[in-house]
Protein backbone atom coordinates (compact mmCIF):
# COMPACT_ATOMS: atom_id res chain seq x y z
CA UNK A 1 0.00 0.00 0.00
CA UNK A 2 0.84 3.78 -0.84
CA UNK A 3 1.48 5.90 2.46
CA UNK A 4 -1.58 7.56 1.13
CA UNK A 5 -3.37 4.25 1.18
CA UNK A 6 -2.04 3.17 4.62
CA UNK A 7 -3.34 6.28 5.80
CA UNK A 8 -7.00 5.38 4.53
CA UNK A 9 -6.85 1.71 5.90
CA UNK A 10 -5.99 3.40 9.21
CA UNK A 11 -9.07 5.80 9.59
CA UNK A 12 -11.04 3.36 8.73
CA UNK A 13 -9.54 0.34 11.54
CA UNK A 14 -10.63 3.53 13.77
CA UNK A 15 -13.57 3.51 12.76
CA UNK A 16 -14.09 -0.04 12.89
CA UNK A 17 -12.73 0.43 16.79
CA UNK A 18 -9.47 -1.46 16.86
CA UNK A 19 -7.58 -0.96 19.65
CA UNK A 20 -4.02 -1.06 18.59
CA UNK A 21 -2.74 -0.54 15.35
CA UNK A 22 0.63 -1.81 14.21
CA UNK A 23 0.95 0.34 10.98
CA UNK A 24 4.25 -0.70 9.83
CA UNK A 25 7.93 -1.92 10.12
CA UNK A 26 9.35 1.88 9.97
CA UNK A 27 13.19 0.69 9.40
CA UNK A 28 12.15 -0.70 6.45
CA UNK A 29 11.96 2.08 4.17
CA UNK A 30 11.67 5.54 4.27
CA UNK A 31 8.06 5.21 2.69
CA UNK A 32 6.90 2.98 5.83
CA UNK A 33 8.12 5.36 8.44
CA UNK A 34 6.92 8.44 6.89
CA UNK A 35 3.04 6.54 6.64
CA UNK A 36 3.79 5.47 10.06
CA UNK A 37 4.50 8.99 11.29
CA UNK A 38 1.48 10.24 9.39
CA UNK A 39 -1.02 7.80 10.95
CA UNK A 40 0.62 8.35 14.16
CA UNK A 41 -0.28 12.21 13.83
CA UNK A 42 -3.45 12.07 12.52
CA UNK A 43 -5.37 8.85 13.70
CA UNK A 44 -3.33 8.36 16.79
CA UNK A 45 -4.70 12.20 17.81
CA UNK A 46 -8.37 11.68 16.68
CA UNK A 47 -10.35 10.95 19.94
CA UNK A 48 -13.61 9.43 18.61
CA UNK A 49 -16.74 10.78 20.15
CA UNK A 50 -16.71 7.78 23.21
CA UNK A 51 -13.24 9.08 23.86
CA UNK A 52 -11.39 6.35 21.57
CA UNK A 53 -8.21 6.68 20.43
CA UNK A 54 -6.13 3.83 19.27
CA UNK A 55 -3.00 2.74 19.60
CA UNK A 56 -0.52 3.32 16.85
CA UNK A 57 2.55 0.79 17.01
CA UNK A 58 5.67 -0.24 14.90
CA UNK A 59 7.32 -3.06 14.59
CA UNK A 60 11.35 -3.49 14.74
CA UNK A 61 14.29 -6.03 15.01
CA UNK A 62 15.76 -6.20 18.09
CA UNK A 63 18.64 -3.54 17.22
CA UNK A 64 19.11 -0.08 17.86
CA UNK A 65 18.23 1.35 14.39
CA UNK A 66 15.18 -0.49 13.54
CA UNK A 67 13.51 0.68 17.37
CA UNK A 68 14.60 4.04 16.98
CA UNK A 69 13.05 3.97 13.09
CA UNK A 70 9.62 2.85 15.22
CA UNK A 71 9.74 5.20 18.06
CA UNK A 72 10.67 8.14 15.60
CA UNK A 73 7.16 7.03 13.60
CA UNK A 74 5.18 6.73 16.37
CA UNK A 75 6.07 8.84 19.09
CA UNK A 76 3.68 11.68 17.83
CA UNK A 77 0.50 9.65 18.59
CA UNK A 78 -1.32 10.58 21.54
CA UNK A 79 -0.77 5.95 22.93
CA UNK A 80 2.37 5.61 21.15
CA UNK A 81 4.39 1.48 21.24
CA UNK A 82 7.18 -0.08 20.26
CA UNK A 83 6.63 -3.43 19.57
CA UNK A 84 9.77 -5.45 19.27
CA UNK A 85 10.41 -9.53 18.58
CA UNK A 86 13.34 -11.56 18.30
CA UNK A 87 13.51 -15.57 17.48
CA UNK A 88 13.18 -18.44 20.03
CA UNK A 89 13.00 -21.06 19.05
CA UNK A 90 16.37 -23.39 17.86
CA UNK A 91 15.85 -23.76 14.07
CA UNK A 92 15.58 -19.99 14.33
CA UNK A 93 18.77 -19.41 16.64
CA UNK A 94 20.90 -21.75 14.70
CA UNK A 95 19.89 -21.55 11.34
CA UNK A 96 19.00 -17.55 11.31
CA UNK A 97 20.10 -15.89 13.51
CA UNK A 98 23.25 -17.74 14.74
CA UNK A 99 23.28 -16.70 18.18
CA UNK A 100 23.10 -18.92 21.57
CA UNK A 101 20.07 -18.70 24.14
CA UNK A 102 21.92 -16.80 26.59
CA UNK A 103 23.11 -14.12 23.25
CA UNK A 104 19.25 -13.99 22.78
CA UNK A 105 18.09 -12.83 26.15
CA UNK A 106 20.75 -10.79 26.41
CA UNK A 107 19.83 -8.76 23.19
CA UNK A 108 16.10 -8.95 24.22
CA UNK A 109 16.33 -7.43 27.88
CA UNK A 110 18.36 -5.26 26.56
CA UNK A 111 16.04 -4.06 23.74
CA UNK A 112 13.16 -3.54 25.68
CA UNK A 113 14.82 -1.36 27.76
CA UNK A 114 16.54 0.42 25.11
CA UNK A 115 12.77 1.31 23.99
CA UNK A 116 11.40 1.97 27.53
CA UNK A 117 14.64 4.79 27.73
CA UNK A 118 13.65 6.13 24.88
CA UNK A 119 10.55 7.41 26.52
CA UNK A 120 8.18 5.17 25.34
CA UNK A 121 5.83 3.75 28.12
CA UNK A 122 4.26 0.68 25.96
CA UNK A 123 6.85 -2.04 24.33
CA UNK A 124 5.27 -5.06 23.38
CA UNK A 125 8.24 -7.75 22.95
CA UNK A 126 7.23 -11.10 20.61
CA UNK A 127 9.74 -14.60 21.45
CA UNK A 128 9.26 -15.40 17.33
CA UNK A 129 8.74 -18.97 16.31
CA UNK A 130 7.41 -19.57 19.92
CA UNK A 131 5.07 -22.43 18.75
CA UNK A 132 8.01 -24.55 18.14
CA UNK A 133 10.69 -22.73 20.96
CA UNK A 134 11.53 -24.97 24.07
CA UNK A 135 8.93 -24.06 26.83
CA UNK A 136 11.23 -23.03 29.74
CA UNK A 137 13.30 -21.05 27.55
CA UNK A 138 10.49 -19.11 26.17
CA UNK A 139 9.59 -18.55 30.29
CA UNK A 140 13.04 -17.23 30.74
CA UNK A 141 12.93 -14.88 28.05
CA UNK A 142 9.41 -13.57 28.67
CA UNK A 143 10.22 -13.27 32.84
CA UNK A 144 13.24 -10.84 31.65
CA UNK A 145 11.61 -8.65 29.20
CA UNK A 146 9.03 -8.32 31.69
CA UNK A 147 11.49 -7.33 34.41
CA UNK A 148 13.41 -4.98 31.47
CA UNK A 149 9.76 -2.95 31.33
CA UNK A 150 7.87 -4.87 28.31
CA UNK A 151 4.10 -4.72 28.78
CA UNK A 152 2.39 -6.77 26.44
CA UNK A 153 3.79 -10.03 25.22
CA UNK A 154 2.70 -11.45 22.20
CA UNK A 155 3.16 -14.88 21.66
CA UNK A 156 3.48 -15.55 17.60
CA UNK A 157 2.61 -18.17 16.45
CA UNK A 158 4.74 -17.56 13.30
CA UNK A 159 4.87 -20.75 10.87
CA UNK A 160 0.77 -21.90 11.35
CA UNK A 161 2.33 -25.14 12.87
CA UNK A 162 0.38 -25.28 16.25
CA UNK A 163 -2.75 -26.98 16.55
CA UNK A 164 -6.12 -25.52 18.84
CA UNK A 165 -5.74 -26.93 21.94
CA UNK A 166 -1.81 -27.11 21.68
CA UNK A 167 -1.80 -23.21 21.32
CA UNK A 168 -4.49 -22.90 23.94
CA UNK A 169 -2.54 -25.00 26.36
CA UNK A 170 1.13 -22.79 25.20
CA UNK A 171 -0.86 -19.67 26.40
CA UNK A 172 -1.89 -21.36 29.61
CA UNK A 173 1.40 -22.42 30.19
CA UNK A 174 2.88 -19.05 29.80
CA UNK A 175 0.38 -17.84 32.30
CA UNK A 176 0.96 -19.76 34.39
CA UNK A 177 4.92 -20.20 34.22
CA UNK A 178 6.21 -16.69 33.59
CA UNK A 179 7.31 -14.91 36.47
CA UNK A 180 5.30 -11.00 36.68
CA UNK A 181 3.20 -12.57 33.68
CA UNK A 182 0.57 -10.70 36.05
CA UNK A 183 1.43 -7.46 35.19
CA UNK A 184 1.52 -7.73 31.36
CA UNK A 185 -1.23 -8.51 28.52
CA UNK A 186 -0.72 -11.83 27.15
CA UNK A 187 -1.48 -11.21 23.07
CA UNK A 188 -2.05 -13.58 20.04
CA UNK A 189 -0.35 -13.80 16.85
CA UNK A 190 -1.26 -16.72 14.44
CA UNK A 191 0.02 -17.42 10.83
CA UNK A 192 -2.48 -19.82 8.43
CA UNK A 193 -0.06 -22.31 7.36
CA UNK A 194 -2.63 -24.83 8.42
CA UNK A 195 -5.74 -23.24 8.01
CA UNK A 196 -5.94 -22.85 11.83
CA UNK A 197 -5.20 -19.58 12.61
CA UNK A 198 -8.81 -18.29 13.67
CA UNK A 199 -8.90 -21.36 16.02
CA UNK A 200 -5.77 -20.83 17.76
CA UNK A 201 -6.46 -17.19 18.00
CA UNK A 202 -9.47 -18.08 19.96
CA UNK A 203 -7.90 -20.87 21.79
CA UNK A 204 -5.36 -18.79 22.86
CA UNK A 205 -8.00 -16.19 23.54
CA UNK A 206 -9.86 -18.18 25.93
CA UNK A 207 -7.24 -19.93 27.65
CA UNK A 208 -6.04 -15.77 28.61
CA UNK A 209 -5.45 -13.90 26.06
CA UNK A 210 -6.24 -10.46 25.83
CA UNK A 211 -4.95 -9.13 23.00
CA UNK A 212 -5.10 -10.42 19.59
CA UNK A 213 -3.08 -9.84 16.41
CA UNK A 214 -5.37 -10.52 13.38
CA UNK A 215 -6.00 -8.90 9.93
CA UNK A 216 -8.45 -7.74 7.69
CA UNK A 217 -9.02 -10.40 5.08
CA UNK A 218 -6.40 -12.50 6.83
CA UNK A 219 -3.67 -10.85 4.86
CA UNK A 220 -0.24 -11.53 5.79
CA UNK A 221 2.88 -13.59 4.87
CA UNK A 222 2.32 -16.86 3.29
CA UNK A 223 -1.00 -18.27 3.87
CA UNK A 224 -1.77 -15.09 5.87
CA UNK A 225 -3.21 -14.01 9.39
CA UNK A 226 -5.66 -14.80 11.50
CA UNK A 227 -8.58 -12.69 9.92
CA UNK A 228 -9.87 -9.69 12.20
CA UNK A 229 -13.63 -10.43 10.91
CA UNK A 230 -13.48 -14.35 11.37
CA UNK A 231 -11.97 -13.70 15.10
CA UNK A 232 -14.39 -10.82 15.68
CA UNK A 233 -17.62 -12.57 14.52
CA UNK A 234 -16.69 -15.67 16.03
CA UNK A 235 -15.97 -13.79 19.53
CA UNK A 236 -19.57 -12.14 18.59
CA UNK A 237 -21.90 -15.13 17.78
CA UNK A 238 -20.23 -17.85 20.70
CA UNK A 239 -18.03 -15.89 23.00
CA UNK A 240 -20.48 -15.26 25.66
CA UNK A 241 -22.20 -18.88 25.57
CA UNK A 242 -18.61 -20.84 25.00
CA UNK A 243 -15.47 -18.10 25.34
CA UNK A 244 -16.46 -17.66 29.39
CA UNK A 245 -18.29 -14.25 28.06
CA UNK A 246 -15.52 -12.94 25.61
CA UNK A 247 -16.39 -10.01 23.66
CA UNK A 248 -14.58 -6.81 21.66
CA UNK A 249 -15.47 -3.33 21.31
CA UNK A 250 -14.69 -3.47 17.32
CA UNK A 251 -18.13 -1.75 15.61
CA UNK A 252 -18.99 -4.71 13.44
CA UNK A 253 -20.87 -3.15 11.04
CA UNK A 254 -17.68 -1.30 9.10
CA UNK A 255 -16.23 -4.80 8.73
CA UNK A 256 -17.31 -4.95 5.33
CA UNK A 257 -16.17 -1.49 4.09
CA UNK A 258 -12.75 -2.50 5.64
CA UNK A 259 -12.21 -5.48 3.88
CA UNK A 260 -13.56 -4.22 0.67
CA UNK A 261 -10.82 -1.09 1.42
CA UNK A 262 -8.21 -3.47 2.22
CA UNK A 263 -8.94 -5.63 -0.83
CA UNK A 264 -8.83 -3.12 -3.17
CA UNK A 265 -5.76 -1.32 -2.01
CA UNK A 266 -3.45 -4.06 -1.45
CA UNK A 267 -5.21 -5.46 -5.01
CA UNK A 268 -5.30 -9.45 -2.95
CA UNK A 269 -9.06 -9.79 -3.57
CA UNK A 270 -11.01 -12.38 -1.54
CA UNK A 271 -11.71 -15.51 -2.14
CA UNK A 272 -15.70 -15.75 -2.98
CA UNK A 273 -16.26 -18.49 -0.38
CA UNK A 274 -14.18 -16.56 2.51
CA UNK A 275 -15.99 -16.63 5.62
CA UNK A 276 -17.96 -13.70 6.83
CA UNK A 277 -16.13 -11.51 3.42
CA UNK A 278 -16.41 -13.48 0.58
CA UNK A 279 -18.85 -12.78 -1.72
CA UNK A 280 -20.58 -16.08 -1.32
CA UNK A 281 -20.26 -15.75 2.12
CA UNK A 282 -24.15 -14.57 2.82
CA UNK A 283 -25.69 -15.97 -0.90
CA UNK A 284 -27.59 -19.08 -1.32
CA UNK A 285 -27.91 -21.14 -4.59
CA UNK A 286 -29.12 -24.01 -3.53
CA UNK A 287 -32.98 -25.11 -3.67
CA UNK A 288 -33.23 -26.32 -0.34
CA UNK A 289 -31.03 -23.71 1.13
CA UNK A 290 -33.44 -20.69 -0.50
CA UNK A 291 -36.77 -22.97 0.32
CA UNK A 292 -35.23 -22.81 4.22
CA UNK A 293 -33.89 -19.00 3.77
CA UNK A 294 -37.27 -18.08 2.62
CA UNK A 295 -39.34 -19.60 5.35
CA UNK A 296 -37.14 -18.33 8.06
CA UNK A 297 -33.29 -16.88 7.42
CA UNK A 298 -32.28 -18.70 10.85
CA UNK A 299 -32.36 -22.22 9.07
CA UNK A 300 -29.06 -20.67 7.00
CA UNK A 301 -27.04 -17.75 8.56
CA UNK A 302 -26.01 -17.37 11.66
CA UNK A 303 -25.31 -13.82 11.20
CA UNK A 304 -27.55 -10.82 10.49
CA UNK A 305 -25.87 -9.35 6.85
CA UNK A 306 -26.54 -6.24 8.46
CA UNK A 307 -24.49 -6.59 11.27
CA UNK A 308 -21.52 -6.46 9.48
CA UNK A 309 -23.13 -3.60 6.77
CA UNK A 310 -23.37 -5.74 4.12
CA UNK A 311 -26.33 -5.11 2.18
CA UNK A 312 -27.96 -7.39 -0.19
CA UNK A 313 -29.88 -6.57 -3.31
CA UNK A 314 -32.36 -9.44 -2.25
CA UNK A 315 -33.41 -10.13 1.01
CA UNK A 316 -32.39 -13.47 1.17
CA UNK A 317 -29.45 -13.43 -0.18
CA UNK A 318 -30.77 -15.70 -2.96
CA UNK A 319 -28.66 -16.40 -6.09
CA UNK A 320 -30.85 -18.39 -9.01
CA UNK A 321 -28.50 -20.68 -10.26
CA UNK A 322 -28.34 -24.39 -11.69
CA UNK A 323 -29.20 -25.97 -8.00
CA UNK A 324 -32.24 -23.70 -7.44
CA UNK A 325 -35.92 -24.76 -6.80
CA UNK A 326 -39.16 -23.97 -7.62
CA UNK A 327 -39.42 -22.36 -4.13
CA UNK A 328 -37.07 -19.75 -4.87
CA UNK A 329 -37.60 -18.95 -8.87
CA UNK A 330 -41.72 -18.75 -7.58
CA UNK A 331 -40.49 -16.06 -5.36
CA UNK A 332 -38.46 -14.37 -7.48
CA UNK A 333 -40.69 -14.22 -10.44
CA UNK A 334 -43.24 -12.39 -7.89
CA UNK A 335 -41.20 -9.92 -6.85
CA UNK A 336 -40.48 -9.18 -10.74
CA UNK A 337 -44.09 -9.11 -11.03
CA UNK A 338 -45.27 -12.30 -12.54
CA UNK A 339 -47.13 -15.16 -10.69
CA UNK A 340 -47.05 -18.77 -11.88
CA UNK A 341 -48.30 -21.57 -10.65
CA UNK A 342 -48.81 -25.34 -11.83
CA UNK A 343 -47.78 -26.01 -15.11
CA UNK A 344 -46.60 -22.69 -16.09
CA UNK A 345 -43.99 -22.73 -12.93
CA UNK A 346 -43.00 -26.36 -14.54
CA UNK A 347 -42.62 -24.92 -17.56
CA UNK A 348 -40.35 -21.82 -16.97
CA UNK A 349 -38.79 -23.80 -13.86
CA UNK A 350 -36.88 -26.19 -16.91
CA UNK A 351 -36.35 -23.95 -19.50
CA UNK A 352 -34.83 -22.08 -16.44
CA UNK A 353 -32.42 -25.44 -15.29
CA UNK A 354 -31.40 -25.57 -18.93
CA UNK A 355 -30.38 -22.62 -19.37
CA UNK A 356 -28.69 -22.33 -15.77
CA UNK A 357 -26.70 -24.99 -16.98
CA UNK A 358 -24.80 -22.88 -18.95
CA UNK A 359 -25.21 -19.65 -17.52
CA UNK A 360 -23.75 -19.49 -14.01
CA UNK A 361 -26.33 -17.30 -12.19
CA UNK A 362 -29.93 -15.80 -13.90
CA UNK A 363 -30.43 -11.93 -13.31
CA UNK A 364 -33.64 -10.62 -13.59
CA UNK A 365 -32.91 -9.68 -16.91
CA UNK A 366 -32.59 -13.27 -17.84
CA UNK A 367 -35.14 -14.41 -16.04
CA UNK A 368 -38.20 -11.61 -17.56
CA UNK A 369 -36.29 -12.87 -21.21
CA UNK A 370 -37.17 -16.39 -20.26
CA UNK A 371 -40.68 -15.68 -18.73
CA UNK A 372 -41.83 -13.43 -21.98
CA UNK A 373 -40.40 -16.65 -24.35
CA UNK A 374 -41.79 -19.16 -22.48
CA UNK A 375 -45.32 -17.87 -20.74
CA UNK A 376 -46.27 -15.69 -24.11
CA UNK A 377 -45.85 -18.74 -26.54
CA UNK A 378 -48.48 -18.78 -29.30
CA UNK A 379 -50.39 -21.96 -30.52
CA UNK A 380 -47.98 -24.38 -31.64
CA UNK A 381 -49.00 -25.58 -35.02
CA UNK A 382 -45.54 -26.62 -36.46
CA UNK A 383 -42.94 -27.52 -33.87
CA UNK A 384 -38.82 -27.63 -34.82
CA UNK A 385 -37.77 -31.02 -35.02
CA UNK A 386 -34.51 -31.03 -36.68
CA UNK A 387 -32.10 -28.68 -38.35
CA UNK A 388 -28.87 -28.41 -39.96
CA UNK A 389 -26.99 -25.86 -41.61
CA UNK A 390 -23.71 -25.76 -43.83
CA UNK A 391 -22.11 -22.43 -44.58
CA UNK A 392 -18.68 -20.64 -44.71
CA UNK A 393 -16.67 -19.07 -47.63
CA UNK A 394 -16.67 -21.79 -50.25
CA UNK A 395 -19.99 -22.13 -51.23
CA UNK A 396 -23.65 -21.58 -50.69
CA UNK A 397 -24.93 -21.58 -47.52
CA UNK A 398 -27.77 -24.89 -47.54
CA UNK A 399 -30.45 -25.80 -44.74
CA UNK A 400 -32.00 -28.86 -44.08
CA UNK A 401 -35.18 -28.43 -41.74
CA UNK A 402 -37.73 -31.31 -40.34
CA UNK A 403 -40.56 -29.91 -39.01
CA UNK A 404 -43.35 -31.52 -37.06
CA UNK A 405 -47.34 -30.70 -37.64
CA UNK A 406 -50.23 -31.24 -35.20
CA UNK A 407 -50.62 -34.62 -35.90
CA UNK A 408 -46.90 -35.91 -35.21
CA UNK A 409 -46.31 -36.05 -38.69
CA UNK A 410 -42.44 -35.09 -39.48
CA UNK A 411 -42.18 -32.78 -42.78
CA UNK A 412 -38.67 -31.91 -44.15
CA UNK A 413 -37.41 -29.19 -46.67
CA UNK A 414 -33.95 -27.95 -47.79
CA UNK A 415 -32.84 -25.08 -49.40
CA UNK A 416 -29.74 -22.82 -50.31
CA UNK A 417 -29.42 -19.01 -49.06
CA UNK A 418 -27.34 -16.34 -48.53
CA UNK A 419 -26.32 -17.53 -45.30
CA UNK A 420 -27.40 -19.92 -42.76
CA UNK A 421 -30.81 -18.49 -41.42
CA UNK A 422 -31.73 -17.19 -44.71
CA UNK A 423 -31.49 -21.20 -46.11
CA UNK A 424 -33.18 -22.29 -43.20
CA UNK A 425 -35.78 -19.51 -43.70
CA UNK A 426 -36.77 -20.93 -47.33
CA UNK A 427 -36.27 -24.42 -46.46
CA UNK A 428 -39.22 -24.01 -44.08
CA UNK A 429 -41.48 -21.98 -45.92
CA UNK A 430 -41.12 -24.89 -48.88
CA UNK A 431 -42.92 -26.57 -46.09
CA UNK A 432 -45.13 -24.45 -44.11
CA UNK A 433 -46.05 -23.67 -47.82
CA UNK A 434 -47.75 -19.97 -46.45
CA UNK A 435 -45.91 -16.78 -48.40
CA UNK A 436 -44.95 -14.12 -46.02
CA UNK A 437 -42.21 -11.11 -46.18
CA UNK A 438 -39.50 -11.42 -43.89
CA UNK A 439 -39.87 -7.44 -42.60
CA UNK A 440 -37.61 -7.36 -39.68
CA UNK A 441 -35.07 -10.28 -38.19
CA UNK A 442 -32.48 -8.85 -35.19
CA UNK A 443 -30.79 -10.61 -32.34
CA UNK A 444 -29.84 -8.71 -29.32
CA UNK A 445 -27.99 -9.67 -26.41
CA UNK A 446 -30.64 -8.73 -23.26
CA UNK A 447 -27.82 -9.47 -20.43
CA UNK A 448 -24.31 -8.63 -19.98
CA UNK A 449 -21.18 -11.28 -20.32
CA UNK A 450 -19.86 -13.51 -22.68
CA UNK A 451 -21.99 -16.07 -21.45
CA UNK A 452 -25.34 -13.51 -21.75
CA UNK A 453 -28.85 -14.57 -22.93
CA UNK A 454 -29.73 -13.00 -25.97
CA UNK A 455 -33.33 -12.68 -28.14
CA UNK A 456 -33.97 -13.08 -31.81
CA UNK A 457 -36.55 -10.87 -32.94
CA UNK A 458 -38.88 -11.96 -36.53
CA UNK A 459 -41.11 -9.96 -37.77
CA UNK A 460 -43.16 -11.02 -40.83
CA UNK A 461 -46.03 -10.17 -42.88
CA UNK A 462 -48.23 -13.04 -44.41
CA UNK A 463 -48.90 -12.01 -48.18
CA UNK A 464 -52.32 -11.06 -49.94
CA UNK A 465 -53.96 -12.04 -45.95
CA UNK A 466 -54.55 -10.79 -42.89
CA UNK A 467 -55.00 -7.11 -43.07
CA UNK A 468 -57.82 -5.22 -41.52
CA UNK A 469 -59.57 -1.81 -42.00
CA UNK A 470 -58.33 1.35 -40.17
CA UNK A 471 -61.07 2.79 -38.62
CA UNK A 472 -60.13 6.48 -38.78
CA UNK A 473 -58.64 6.01 -42.48
CA UNK A 474 -60.13 3.12 -43.28
CA UNK A 475 -56.56 1.90 -44.86
CA UNK A 476 -56.25 -1.31 -45.39
CA UNK A 477 -53.53 -1.96 -42.58
CA UNK A 478 -51.32 -5.57 -43.28
CA UNK A 479 -51.18 -7.28 -39.58
CA UNK A 480 -47.65 -8.34 -38.52
CA UNK A 481 -46.73 -10.89 -36.54
CA UNK A 482 -43.57 -11.28 -34.41
CA UNK A 483 -41.81 -12.99 -32.32
CA UNK A 484 -38.94 -13.81 -29.99
CA UNK A 485 -36.64 -16.49 -29.33
CA UNK A 486 -33.73 -16.68 -26.27
CA UNK A 487 -30.49 -18.30 -26.26
CA UNK A 488 -27.57 -18.46 -24.59
CA UNK A 489 -24.72 -16.83 -26.27
CA UNK A 490 -21.59 -18.94 -24.83
CA UNK A 491 -18.36 -19.14 -27.06
CA UNK A 492 -16.01 -20.07 -24.55
CA UNK A 493 -17.30 -20.06 -20.64
CA UNK A 494 -13.69 -20.45 -19.10
CA UNK A 495 -10.23 -20.96 -19.76
CA UNK A 496 -7.99 -22.34 -16.94
CA UNK A 497 -4.19 -21.66 -17.95
CA UNK A 498 -1.95 -23.39 -15.87
CA UNK A 499 2.24 -23.82 -16.19
CA UNK A 500 3.67 -26.16 -14.20
CA UNK A 501 7.32 -26.05 -13.78
CA UNK A 502 10.07 -28.31 -13.81
CA UNK A 503 12.59 -26.95 -12.25
CA UNK A 504 15.37 -29.94 -13.97
CA UNK A 505 15.04 -28.70 -17.59
CA UNK A 506 13.73 -25.64 -17.28
CA UNK A 507 10.47 -26.23 -19.40
CA UNK A 508 7.18 -24.78 -18.34
CA UNK A 509 4.16 -26.95 -19.31
CA UNK A 510 1.11 -25.14 -19.85
CA UNK A 511 -2.01 -26.95 -19.59
CA UNK A 512 -5.44 -25.37 -21.26
CA UNK A 513 -8.64 -26.76 -20.14
CA UNK A 514 -11.33 -24.79 -21.84
CA UNK A 515 -15.42 -24.67 -21.69
CA UNK A 516 -17.22 -23.92 -24.65
CA UNK A 517 -20.35 -23.41 -26.46
CA UNK A 518 -24.23 -24.25 -24.71
CA UNK A 519 -26.40 -26.03 -26.78
CA UNK A 520 -28.44 -23.66 -28.56
CA UNK A 521 -27.07 -21.34 -31.39
CA UNK A 522 -27.63 -18.87 -33.33
CA UNK A 523 -29.15 -20.47 -36.35
CA UNK A 524 -31.66 -22.51 -34.34
CA UNK A 525 -32.59 -19.74 -31.81
CA UNK A 526 -33.18 -17.42 -35.10
CA UNK A 527 -35.15 -20.83 -36.62
CA UNK A 528 -37.49 -20.66 -33.71
CA UNK A 529 -38.18 -17.17 -33.68
CA UNK A 530 -39.18 -17.70 -36.86
CA UNK A 531 -41.63 -20.78 -36.60
CA UNK A 532 -43.42 -19.06 -33.45
CA UNK A 533 -43.99 -16.22 -35.62
CA UNK A 534 -45.55 -18.46 -38.56
CA UNK A 535 -47.58 -20.43 -35.73
CA UNK A 536 -48.36 -16.84 -34.15
CA UNK A 537 -49.67 -15.89 -38.22
CA UNK A 538 -51.80 -19.39 -38.78
CA UNK A 539 -52.99 -19.42 -35.16
CA UNK A 540 -54.87 -15.89 -36.11
CA UNK A 541 -55.58 -17.25 -39.22
CA UNK A 542 -57.56 -20.60 -37.33
CA UNK A 543 -59.30 -17.94 -34.95
CA UNK A 544 -60.20 -16.04 -37.42
CA UNK A 545 -61.72 -18.27 -39.38
CA UNK A 546 -63.28 -20.22 -36.29
CA UNK A 547 -65.01 -17.25 -35.38
CA UNK A 548 -66.24 -16.40 -38.80
CA UNK A 549 -67.44 -19.98 -39.03
CA UNK A 550 -69.35 -19.38 -35.11
CA UNK A 551 -70.47 -15.99 -36.12
CA UNK A 552 -72.50 -17.40 -39.58
CA UNK A 553 -73.80 -20.74 -37.75
CA UNK A 554 -75.22 -18.74 -34.87
CA UNK A 555 -76.93 -16.49 -37.68
CA UNK A 556 -77.99 -19.58 -39.51
CA UNK A 557 -79.56 -20.23 -35.99
CA UNK A 558 -81.18 -16.69 -35.35
CA UNK A 559 -82.54 -16.91 -39.31
C1 LIG B 1 7.93 -13.13 11.37
C2 LIG B 1 7.92 -11.79 10.90
O1 LIG B 1 6.94 -11.41 10.38
S1 LIG B 1 9.28 -10.81 11.03
C3 LIG B 1 8.88 -9.29 10.28
C4 LIG B 1 8.95 -9.35 8.81
N1 LIG B 1 9.01 -8.03 8.27
C5 LIG B 1 10.03 -7.59 7.59
O2 LIG B 1 10.97 -8.30 7.29
C6 LIG B 1 9.96 -6.14 7.20
C7 LIG B 1 10.60 -5.86 5.86
N2 LIG B 1 11.99 -6.12 5.92
C8 LIG B 1 12.96 -5.32 5.37
O3 LIG B 1 12.67 -4.29 4.78
C9 LIG B 1 14.37 -5.72 5.53
O4 LIG B 1 14.43 -7.10 5.80
C10 LIG B 1 15.04 -4.94 6.68
C11 LIG B 1 15.22 -3.48 6.23
C12 LIG B 1 14.19 -4.99 7.94
C13 LIG B 1 16.41 -5.53 7.00
O5 LIG B 1 17.16 -5.58 5.84
P1 LIG B 1 18.72 -6.03 5.91
O6 LIG B 1 19.38 -5.24 6.94
O7 LIG B 1 19.22 -5.92 4.53
O8 LIG B 1 18.71 -7.53 6.44
P2 LIG B 1 18.02 -8.83 5.86
O9 LIG B 1 16.58 -8.63 5.88
O10 LIG B 1 18.64 -9.24 4.58
O11 LIG B 1 18.42 -9.89 6.95
C14 LIG B 1 17.89 -9.83 8.23
C15 LIG B 1 19.00 -9.64 9.27
O12 LIG B 1 18.33 -9.34 10.51
C16 LIG B 1 18.60 -10.38 11.46
N3 LIG B 1 17.43 -10.51 12.25
C17 LIG B 1 16.29 -11.16 11.90
N4 LIG B 1 15.40 -11.01 12.86
C18 LIG B 1 15.97 -10.26 13.80
C19 LIG B 1 15.50 -9.77 15.02
N5 LIG B 1 14.26 -10.01 15.41
N6 LIG B 1 16.32 -9.04 15.77
C20 LIG B 1 17.56 -8.78 15.37
N7 LIG B 1 18.06 -9.21 14.20
C21 LIG B 1 17.26 -9.95 13.44
C22 LIG B 1 18.96 -11.57 10.62
O13 LIG B 1 19.66 -12.52 11.35
C23 LIG B 1 19.79 -10.91 9.54
O14 LIG B 1 20.98 -10.55 10.12
P3 LIG B 1 22.45 -10.79 9.43
O15 LIG B 1 22.49 -9.76 8.34
O16 LIG B 1 23.37 -10.54 10.50
O17 LIG B 1 22.46 -12.19 8.92
C1 LIG C 1 6.86 -10.13 14.15
C2 LIG C 1 6.25 -11.39 14.62
C3 LIG C 1 5.30 -11.12 15.74
C4 LIG C 1 5.55 -12.07 13.53
O1 LIG C 1 4.95 -11.48 12.66
C5 LIG C 1 5.51 -13.54 13.59
O2 LIG C 1 6.23 -14.14 14.37
O3 LIG C 1 4.73 -14.13 12.80
MG1 LIG D 1 3.59 -12.76 11.63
Amino acid sequence: MTSKEKLDVARQLAKLGVDIIEAGFPASSKDDLEAVRMIAKEVGNTIDDDGHVPVICGLARCNRSDIDAAWEAVKYAKKPRIHTFIATSEIHLKYKLRKSREEVIAIAREMVSYARSLGCEDVEFSPEDAGRSDREFLYQVLGEVIKAGATTLNIPDTVGYTLPTEFGELINDIKSNTPGIENVIISTHCQNDLGLSTANTLAGAYAGARQVEVTINGIGERAGNASLEEVVMAIQCRGKELLGGLYTGINTRHIVMSSKMVAEYTGLHVQPHKAIVGANAFTHESGIHQDGMLKFKGTYEIICPDDIGLSRSNESGIVLGKLSGRHALRSRLLELGYELDGKELDDVFWRFKAVAEKKKHLSDGDLEALISDEVFQPQVIWSLGDLQVTCGTLGLSTATVKLIDTDGVEHVGCSVGTGPVDAAYKAIDLIVKVPVTLLEYSMNSVTEGIDAIASTRVVIRGENSHTTTHALTGETVHRTFRSGTLLLISTCQSVFLLALCLPASNQFIFVFNSGTGAGMDIVVSSVRAYVNALNKMMGFKTVSASKVSSQSSLEDKSS
